[in-house]
């Protein structure tokens, strides 16, 4: 096959944007963060909370650059950084769970995807946005080590935090993906499912790379 599409799903800190460039780069493919899109949406409504969600997203062009790994621009403005900040993934989840945010960016995704050669990453990838994607992969990681892994993260970005509250708010963000009434975060029966702990960063881009080379 010419092209194809991989999605990438899974809980909070499995490694999936990690994993999703390196595979992009080594594929040539176009790698695309979903969560950050609802970041840009959350960071835009914290800004405005009067306007109703269904009128926020008509004010709002969201951009991906692929440029140090990949900036996002909200109307122009590079917000990159700050949508990682505490008070964004806090909030994240509750936005991600409107009806009318998740419609907007459902749509402008699968318009990404339209013509093939994306690596996208996110919660309902192959359950919603690319349902016919060729590689479907379930990411999933313990708790602690997820949290381990956010806390050097948090670190290296200077972003304050405990190994005992990122356990909590972690399981309360996967908790609130997995429930929510709309696409709820949840394996599709085709993926294939790779527990990273204890895997390096090479082993599982190499995973999913030979899992690749046999779909194209
Ligand atoms: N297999 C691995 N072994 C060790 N560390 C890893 C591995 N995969 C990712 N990491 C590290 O874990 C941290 C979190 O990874 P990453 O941000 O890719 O997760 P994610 O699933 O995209 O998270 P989120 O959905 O919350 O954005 C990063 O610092 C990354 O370097
Ligand atoms: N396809 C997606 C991607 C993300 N979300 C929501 O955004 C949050 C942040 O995602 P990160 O990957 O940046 O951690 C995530 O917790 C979900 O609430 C989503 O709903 N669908």
């Amino acid at each position: 096959m010419d092209k194809i599409n991989i999605a990438i799903d899974g809980p909070a800190a499995a490694g999936k944007s990690t994993i999703a460039k390196r595979v992009a780069a080594a594929l040539n493919m176009i790698y695309v963060d979903t969560g950050a899109m609802y970041r840009a949406i959350t960071f835009a409504h914290l800004n405005n909370k009067e306007i109703p969600f269904n009128e926020l997203v008509n004010q709002l062009e969201i951009k991906l650059i692929n440029e140090k790994g990949q900036r996002v621009l909200l109307n122009d403005e590079d917000i990159t950084d700050r949508i990682r900040e505490n008070d964004i993934t806090e909030n994240v989840s509750f936005v991600a769970s409107q009806p009318e945010v998740r419609a907007f960016l459902v749509e402008l995704q699968q318009m990404m995807t339209r013509d093939k050669g994306v690596v996208m990453d996110g919660r309902d990838i192959g359950t919603t946005v690319i349902p016919d994607a060729e590689l479907k992969v379930y990411m999933i990681a313990s708790v602690e080590e997820r949290a381990n892994r956010r806390l050097l993260d948090n670190e290296s970005r200077g972003i304050a935090s405990s190994y005992d509250q990122l356990i909590a708010d972690i399981s309360e963000r996967d908790h609130l993906d997995m429930t929510r009434d709309i696409s709820p975060l949840t394996k599709a029966e085709d993926a294939v499912s790779i527990d990273t702990t204890g895997l390096s960063i090479e082993h599982v881009t190499d995973k999913i790379l030979s899992l690749a080379e046999e779909r194209l």
